[in-house]
């Protein structure tokens, strides 16, 4: 079995962070582990407070994953400040690790800040230039550009002024745009784009974490970078499309809208 490693946050309402990308690995059919960078007490309407690990505990956590079950895909989500991101950047460097989606996470949807404004800085340092591929949303890709984004060529320009600064691939993702849901990847010198319809779901919390997480368990399972997107991305509109509707807010996708197991036939039955 190929085993992926997410290094993100954990989501008390369990539709981002390392929640989401766990659902999404065993969809997938990958081995998923993680290493947490904070604990966020979040739901459907926002988050209300976040704890952080230390340095010392992330790297125990990353120590404790690449000296035994060594991961074939790495997935970075939320890493909140420059010491943590640090951290990360020499524990990949020191086990080499070849395949890593990097989520660039600023903001969440509903307006919570995720990331020390002083540690972007840090994260274009240290870990854009080791990212297979960098998945920014508009405004993460206007933070990183320092460009504004208000068409789909502003897109490309984006992928392509953070690719060619930070030698990394860069899938600039449309979810935020009101008329469709395309998304671009600038790749060695080349520019791709995965065009789809905007699924009618208000319930969109973790799309982000989702994707980046279906894209590393892809990338595990040897296909290459355009069919990987591609696959993650339908995977993601099936989730979206499931139709799920739970919480006050933005709620989470059907990560498991595929499984059918013989478990979860035996829920649905009546057992009185
Ligand atoms: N309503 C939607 N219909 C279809 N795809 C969507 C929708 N909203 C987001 N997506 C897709 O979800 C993925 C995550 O994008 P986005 O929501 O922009 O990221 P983030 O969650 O990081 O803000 C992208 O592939 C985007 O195109
Ligand atoms: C713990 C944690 N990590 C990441 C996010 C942001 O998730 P994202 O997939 O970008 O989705 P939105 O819900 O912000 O659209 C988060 N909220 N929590």
């Amino acid at each position: 079995m190929k085993t992926v490693l997410t290094i993100a946050g954990s989501d008390s309402s369990g539709g981002a962070g390392i929640q989401a990308d766990l659902k999404t690995m065993i969809s997938h059919g990958v081995y998923g582990m993680s290493a947490i960078t904070a604990l966020t007490a979040q739901n459907t309407l926002g988050v209300t407070d976040v704890l952080e690990s230390t340095p010392e505990f992330l790297a125990a956590q990353l120590d404790a994953v690449f000296t035994d079950i060594y991961p074939d895909a790495v997935k970075i989500g939320m890493v909140s400040s420059a010491p943590l991101i640090k951290v990360i950047a020499d524990k990949l460097n020191e086990y080499d690790v070849p395949l890593v989606v990097v989520d660039p996470v600023m903001v969440a949807t509903s307006g919570s800040a995720l990331m020390e404004s002083d540690a972007t800085e840090t994260l274009k340092q240290e870990l854009l230039p080791i990212a297979t591929v960098l998945t920014p949303n508009i405004a993460e890709a206007e933070a990183l550009s320092g460009l504004k984004i208000k068409t789909h060529d502003d897109m490309v320009a984006a992928a392509k002024h953070i690719g060619d600064t930070y030698h990394c691939a860069v899938l600039c993702k449309g979810g935020h745009r009101q008329t469709d849901a395309n998304d671009v990847l600038y790749h060695e010198g080349k520019v791709h784009w995965f065009e789809s319809e905007r699924v009618d779901n208000p319930n969109a919390h973790g799309t982000g974490c989702t994707l980046a997480s279906a894209i590393a368990s892809n990338l595990a399972k040897d296909f290459d970078l355009i069919t990987s997107i591609e696959r993650a991305k339908a995977y993601l509109t099936d989730a979206l499309r499931a139709g799920l509707d739970l919480g006050k807010g933005s709620g989470p996708l059907d990560h498991g809208f595929d499984i059918h197991s013989k478990y979860s036939e035996m829920n649905n039955q009546d057992l009185t």
